[in-house]
């Protein structure tokens, strides 16, 4: 049957949680995040190929002919529009179905019948940033941004913005320079990361004395709650700048021209999406299959071992009596394998740490380093160059298991419970060398 293909744009916890429910499945899984900040986020695994790169248009439609996805699934940011825009206007010029999943608009309701009334009655709904400022600039009184630096500069079209507008943007160099170059007062604006709480909420409303907070609707997972609750208990208007219209991006795509449709095309958890996916492209979720026993001569090969601890030291016995090449990269060797492994023509010793380009020309490579990031790199490394890789401390990263071995003379036994019993492993193997030593004639 055809492997289902999708294309993940990602960039969000709720596209990671997607990408990270396909781990074990039969698709080949695609993903574009924007930095390469959002792809070290992700949890890779082997189906999973990911590009740290903003593509525009054009870009994504030779992406969409060149893998060929049977479908493309938005999980950007619900106001990440020019994105969505493009993503929709690429599944259109392909004919390529396109999903949207996102972060469920936040629930302006309570169990308190009374927070309802007050809240709606306290609230302007703007359908952007320049309908906000129009809004405002009928208004008097101090105002609370806490929509993000994206499109700050818009608020500097409030009359007397450098007395009148307070904001909390993220800590962040570049947002710094961008709020200082538009004329917003040092004591004016707060640089601070969420999530905040109500109380620090109407601590910080408060002290700017705003009559105006103006959101976005971020979703539960966004702090758009406490906001709203901070906002009501001091009696404060909220602008709530909309999200962009769902049915009208869906309908950019070209795939849908019905209302109804449009609530088949948005998912608002991953659960509802991968019914979806199992329905109409044949996603499966695959149980843990045992691994082949692959028996390979290493005489003479090239091996690579990343790190010189107390595993690296048992893999390195391990391999000794194969007669492979092995060259150890470790700023530091246990001391006994050291004197072991003196004047041992078959063995290089580089008392450095590993660098990019290290596995070159390797046929194996055993990454058993204790930094979890350096093993990630190695494995990534040999991935592109398609050599075998076993990574010590995440079985999800390895393309070769490193048994467990049993062996007297010729007579070899591999042993792995398929990367789901370690001990168990070590165990039985103790009992078969006893069963070898003592029980076989050889
Ligand atoms: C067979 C053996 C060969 C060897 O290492 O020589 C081996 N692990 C052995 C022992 C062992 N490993 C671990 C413990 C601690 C106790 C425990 O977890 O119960 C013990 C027991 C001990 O050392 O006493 C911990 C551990 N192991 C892996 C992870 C990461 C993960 O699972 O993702 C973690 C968590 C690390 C962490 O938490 O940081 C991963 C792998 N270990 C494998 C091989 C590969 C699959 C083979 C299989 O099917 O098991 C695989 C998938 C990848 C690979 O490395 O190629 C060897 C027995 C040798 C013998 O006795 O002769
Ligand atoms: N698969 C298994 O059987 C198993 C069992 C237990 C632990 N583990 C995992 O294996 C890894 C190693 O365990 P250990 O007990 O040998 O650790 P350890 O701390 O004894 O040894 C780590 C070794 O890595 C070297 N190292 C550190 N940074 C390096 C770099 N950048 N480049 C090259 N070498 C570097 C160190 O010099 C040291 O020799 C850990 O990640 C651990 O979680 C695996």
């Amino acid at each position: 049957m055809k492997m289902p293909v999708f294309w993940i744009i990602a960039g969000t916890t709720e596209g990671r949680e997607l990408i990270d429910e396909l781990r074990r499945s039969n698709a080949k899984v695609y993903v574009s995040v924007a930095t390469d900040y959002g792809r070290e986020l992700i949890e890779p695994y082997q189906n999973l190929h990911i590009q740290a790169r903003r593509l525009d248009r054009e870009e994504m439609i030779a992406f969409i002919r060149e893998v060929q996805p049977d479908c493309v699934i938005d999980t950007t940011h619900p106001y990440a529009r020019i994105v969505t825009d493009n993503i929709c206007e690429a599944c259109r010029e392909t004919a390529t179905d396109y999903i949207r999943l996102q972060r469920e608009p936040g629930r302006l309701v309570s169990n308190n019948p009374s927070f309802n009334a007050n809240i709606l009655e306290n609230m302007i709904y703007a359908d952007n940033s320049e309908d906000a400022v129009r809004v405002l600039n009928d208004k008097t009184g101090n105002i609370f941004l806490s929509c993000g630096s994206k499109e700050i500069e818009t608020f500097t079209g409030i009359k007397d913005y450098q007395e009148r507008v307070f904001a909390r943007v993220l800590p962040m160099q570049d947002v710094m320079e961008k709020c200082e170059k538009l004329g917003f007062k040092k004591s004016n604006i707060s640089y601070m990361q969420g999530p905040f709480s109500k109380e620090l909420n109407i601590a910080m409303l408060k002290a700017s004395q705003a009559r105006f907070l103006v959101t976005k609707d971020s979703g539960e997972t966004g702090g758009f709650q406490e906001k709203i609750e901070a906002a009501r208990e001091l009696g404060i208007t909220v602008i709530l700048i909309r999200r962009p219209e769902q049915l009208e991006i869906l309908k950019r795509s070209g795939k849908i021209d019905e209302k109804e449709d449009a609530q088949q095309h948005t998912f608002y958890n991953k659960e509802q999406i991968l019914q979806k996916l199992a329905r109409d492209y044949s996603l499966e979720q695959r149980p843990n299959q045992p691994w082949f026993p692959l028996f390979v001569s290493l005489q003479n090969k090239k091996i690579v071992v990343f790190g010189g601890g107390k595993i690296a030291a048992r893999r390195i016995r391990t391999l000794l009596p194969f007669d492979a090449n092995i060259t150890v990269i470790t700023p530091e060797l246990v001391p006994e394998l050291k004197q072991e492994l003196a004047g041992n023509e078959k063995v290089t010793l580089l008392c450095r740490k590993y660098q990019e380009g290290d596995c070159n020309g390797a046929d194996l490579v055993l990454a058993v380093t204790n930094e979890t990031q350096v093993n990630r790199q190695i494995a990534e490394e040999c991935t592109r160059y398609g050599i075998p890789v076993s990574v010590a401390d995440r079985k999800e990263l390895c393309t070769f298991y490193f048994p467990a071995v049993v062996r007297k003379g010729n007579m070899v036994i591999g042993l792995t419970a398929s990367g789901e019993d370690h001990a168990k492993v070590k165990k039985t193997a103790e009992k078969l060398r006893l069963y070898m030593n003592e029980r076989m004639e050889l």
